[in-house]
């Protein structure tokens, strides 16, 4: 089956292998990488900054020659926008083909990074907006599927992650999902109902984001925010499901990628940006390496949360666009320049997108999750079915009730008549006797609808009969006597009464036998529903009873048990296949039953819809939640159900019922409502068979009605319970395979690293690369947890990437990781979890890194000669503020930039020049560093080393 293509034109979607109909195909691309450079601020051109790029042609910029006579750096893109360029240019040539290719079940995500006030946010207001325009026109001009929007979005301050639809939920955990990866657990997700609507959404997390000013940008955004859309589209055929997509687009704005010295930070400021710059160093680095192609070792997502987020869109199952955001200003060039430099990185990353469908499975899981709601739903007093149930068995009472009444009513009318007609007899029999001898008979009144002994045939009586009515006297006279035509009207009044009455009762007990025959169907077609629902409850009890007998035996090793669990795949598949079926069969009951309760008289319009409306409910793709218009068609049991009530209502066929018993009681009995009256003894029509008895029948159809209801619910209810008792024992087979494969993975993995360090297989190259990685962590990890500057002097220094000093990084970079956790867990536990004795150990670890920096300040005379001196007062800045402040102040700026590696190589250079330090030194040997972070302890030869110690005594 084919599955329409979308009517907006997606170009590249539509070309591209993955969207092709017959299943997800994967289909390889690289990173789309745009540059857009903004205009000079307000600021710069205040500051008379100079425009030091030139955008030379559509893909290409160039550092403007400043100086002639040398190379000028140019760069390659996929499209380079100029500070002119407007921001719908730069989504419809930049972002709109990855943003729209959500639509047809691929993942996309666009994202801008820059240094901070480049225009990141600026643009992604922009392309989130054109894109939610876009995306609604799509949706508009597609009327052949249907669409749900869902919003969430999220911030990562701090490594911490948060919802900005509602942040009262605090810090967010990352989750290991094996179907859909990395989830944020308790991520709040709102259904868009509409473009507006979606609109007010983004607002709201616009007005929540951490804005904090720095010195470059007076809003600057210091964290990294996440707008995800998640699309879920489905296309019908011939009022079928026949394929569902399911995608997301992330729409991510980073914080600025800005050197933490260059935005003038301290305190707080300072530790976002080491946040900032680590999520961002992690990305720089997965962004590196997936460049290098994906066999270049491990790829390092896991070690920061805005990686591990973004997992899918760097390399994975995504589109992605990464647009590249810069200032035009000179004064800013080195990092425009690291901007591009990333920017050129990525662009030799390779995604592998593919087209989410649904699967069986995964619609199944949906449905059943919509089962458990509606059964939920059902199960709570306040449900909006159960609520609709009721309201159909309120409308039923009052129906019966309105029935009772009137026969109540007819009853007393025909009380009333035949007291009439008793009374004339009464007068007639008094006339007669006064009037003996003469030939005058009383009329007879006949019996209802009895037309034979009707008394509109006495009219032709030669009867004489007076009676006295008030003033008047009537007599009827036989033969040739005068009968008073005012006695003989109210007698033919009286007889079309009794006629209408016995009419009535017989059109009102119609009604009741039709609504007795009519439950009669629906218990026959619920009690097939049950034959059916226990067979195939038999047969999964077959199969799970297989599955347990497997479950027990022996388990030889993990792997054969997973190759075990494997095969029993199908027979899971099976048993889930069953119980989808068990499932409908329930819905169908539940219809079927509701359907039965309906009486043909009592559906009124109203009714009806809701009648409708709940039989759809249960094959709805989406929660109520959703306002979705995303929904499978209504199946099977609508039409068998529909089938028995049109019988119900048109082909009733008054039954033979005696014989319809329940619970052994005979409920009706059978009313023939054309059997000529039987007369008493007085000649008074008898109650049997009249009207008169519905009263009684009409309770005995509430009993019934009730005991129906209770049988059939009770039914229900068993079954319900015997099938979720299965379900759960499929969702525990389940997860006793995930577990096992987990193990295996885990076993697997473990092995793969102890064999990688025992003996590694990496090329100098990749070992390179490796290290320099390493070396950066490292670098950072020394800055996060106050590191002794003279142990990272020497560290530094040390280890210069020889192969050899593999296994010296790899230690250092474990402990610095471990103690950058134990630090961090420090300051998130509470005080009166800490006690006295560990919050300290960060203090003291700063307290003695002040320490140090002092007692270094106090070698600059004797260590550095006054040139010396001078040269590095003039190169690091430092004012000429009295000479205790100065020298503090050089070595205060030491090893404070932990991202430029310049600094950092000549922070090395200053320090072991203070201490005396030079790499030849033989009493300083890089075993020294193998076990544990205490070195040396000859202080005569390393002065510094005394300080170190006390500094890892946490
Ligand atoms: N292309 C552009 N044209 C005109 N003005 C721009 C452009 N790009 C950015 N600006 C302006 O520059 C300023 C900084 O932009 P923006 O806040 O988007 O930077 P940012 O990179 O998101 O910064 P931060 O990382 O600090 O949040 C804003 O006043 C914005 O209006």
């Amino acid at each position: 089956m084919m599955v329409k293509t979308p009517a907006t034109p997606l170009s590249k979607i539509e070309k591209t292998p993955s969207s092709t109909p017959g299943g997800p195909r994967s289909h390889e691309e690289k990173l789309f990488v745009t540059v857009r450079v903004r205009p000079l601020s307000q600021k710069e051109q205040e500051m008379n900054d100079q425009i030091s790029w030139d955008c030379t042609d559509e893909h290409t910029i160039s550092l403007k020659n400043l100086h002639p006579g040398r190379p000028t750096p140019s760069y390659c893109f996929d499209k380079v926008f100029g500070p002119t360029c407007l921001t719908w240019k730069v989504y419809e040539e930049g972002a709109k083909d990855v943003a729209l290719s959500v639509l047809s079940g691929i993942n996309a995500t666009i994202f801008a990074y820059g240094q901070t006030s480049s225009g990141k946010t600026f643009t992604m207001r922009g392309i989130t907006e054109l894109s939610v325009k876009d995306i609604y026109e799509h949706i508009k001009n597609t009327p052949e599927r249907d669409f749900v929007l869902k919003f969430s979005a999220m911030e990562i301050y701090n490594e911490t992650v948060v919802d900005l639809l509602n942040r009262e939920l605090g810090p967010l955990r990352l989750l290991d999902d094996h179907e859909k990866g990395t989830i944020v657990e308790k991520l709040v997700e709102e259904v868009a109902k509409d473009g507006e609507h979606l609109r007010h959404l983004i607002d709201i997390c616009e007005a929540q984001r951490q804005v904090g000013e720095t010195f470059l940008n007076d809003t600057s955004s210091r964290s990294h925010q996440i707008i995800r859309l998640t699309v879920e589209s489905s296309f019908h055929e011939n009022l079928r499901c026949v394929k569902s997509f399911i995608a997301s687009l992330n729409l991510v704005d980073l914080a600025g990628s800005e050197r933490a010295s260059q935005t003038n930070v301290d305190g707080t400021r300072l530790k976002e940006g080491c946040h900032i710059n680590r999520s961002l160093l992690t990305l720089t680095t997965v962004i590196r390496k997936l460049s290098g192609g994906k066999r270049n070792g491990h790829i390092p997502y896991r070690d920061s949360k805005l990686t591990r987020i973004l997992q899918p869109s760097l390399g994975g199952n995504a589109r992605t666009a990464i647009i590249c955001t810069m200032s035009p200003a000179l004064s800013h060039v080195e990092q425009s320049r690291n901007t591009l430099s990333f920017a050129t990185s990525a662009k030799e990353v390779t995604s592998c997108a593919q087209v989410n469908m649904v699967s069986d499975k995964q619609l199944l899981k949906h449905l059943q999750k919509e089962v458990t709601r509606l059964e939920a739903e059902l199960r709570s007093p306040e449900s909006s079915s159960s609520s609709c149930l009721k309201s159909l068995l309120r409308e039923r009472d009052l129906k019966i009730q309105e029935m009772e009444l009137e026969m109540e009513e007819l009853k007393r009318q025909r009380d009333h008549a035949q007291t009439q007609l008793e009374l004339e007899r009464i007068m007639h029999r008094e006339k007669k006797g006064s009037q003996s001898g003469s030939s005058r008979q009383v009329v007879k009144c006949l019996s209802f609808s009895d037309e034979n002994t009707s008394v509109s045939s006495a009219s032709g009586l030669a009867n004489i009969i007076q009676n006295k009515v008030g003033s008047c006297t009537l007599v009827l006279q036989s033969g040739s006597s005068t009968v008073p035509s005012v006695l003989v009207h109210e007698i033919r009044k009286l007889e079309q009464r009794q006629k209408q009455l016995g009419e009535e009762a017989s059109r009102a007990l119609e009604v009741l036998q039709k609504e007795v025959a009519y439950h009669r169907l629906g218990n026959q077609d619920t009690a097939k529903t049950i034959a059916k629902l226990l067979s195939e409850i038999k047969d999964m009890q077959a199969v799970s009873s297989t599955i347990e007998d497997i479950e027990v035996r022996d388990r030889p090793n993990l792997k054969e048990e997973i190759t075990r669990l494997n095969s029993q795949g199908s027979d899971i598949a099976f048993l889930e296949k069953k119980l989808e079926n068990v499932q409908k069969s329930i819905d169908k009951l539940v219809l079927s039953l509701a359907d039965n309760e309906e009486s043909p008289e009592s559906e009124t319009p109203e009714s009806k819809a809701k009648l409708r409306k709940k039989k759809v409910l249960p094959f709805t793709l989406s929660n109520s939640t959703n306002r979705s218009n995303m929904s499978c068609p209504p199946c099977s049991p609508l039409s068998s159900s529909r089938k028995v009530m049109e019988y119900g209502q048109e082909n009733m066929v008054l039954p033979e019922y005696n014989d319809f018993v329940c619970g052994g009681d005979v409920l009706i009995q059978p009313i023939k409502t054309n059997t000529p009256q039987s007369e008493d003894s007085n000649g008074i029509p008898s109650n049997k068979g009249t009207p008169g008895s519905c009263q009684s029948k009409s309770l005995n159809m509430k009993k019934m009605q009730k005991m129906f209801k209770n049988a059939a619910e009770e039914n229900i209810r068993n079954i319900r319970t015997y099938v979720t008792e299965l379900k759960e024992r499929v969702a525990k087979l389940q997860y006793q395979k995930q577990l096992l494969v987990c193990q295996v993975l885990e076993l697997e993995a473990n092995e793969a690293a102890v064999s990688e360090t025992v003996a590694p297989d990496q090329s100098p190259m990749s070992w390179h690369f490796v290290f320099e990685d390493q070396r950066k962590q490292i670098i950072m990890l020394w800055h996060l947890c106050h590191v002794s500057i003279v142990h990272r002097t020497q560290f530094y220094l040390l280890f210069r990437g020889d192969p050899a000093d593999q296994i010296y990084m790899e230690v250092e970079l474990r402990r610095l990781t471990w103690l950058e956790q134990y630090l961090a867990e420090l300051g998130n536990a509470s005080p009166a979890l800490l006690g006295d004795e560990p919050a300290s150990s960060i203090s003291s670890s700063i307290r003695a890194l002040k320490q140090e920096r002092e007692y270094l300040a106090k070698r600059v005379s004797t260590r550095l000669t006054a040139d010396e001196r001078e040269m590095l007062y003039i190169k690091w800045e430092v004012p000429p503020d009295g000479k205790q402040r100065r020298r503090l102040q050089l070595v205060n700026k030491l090893w404070t930039d932990p991202l430029n590696m310049q600094h950092v190589q000549e922070s090395a250079d200053i320090v072991a020049k203070l201490v005396g330090f030079c790499e030849t030194d033989e009493h300083i040997t890089k075993e020294m560093f193998e076990l544990n972070f205490v070195p040396f302890s000859d202080k005569r030869t390393w002065n510094g080393w005394n300080l170190i110690s006390n500094l890892f005594h946490l």
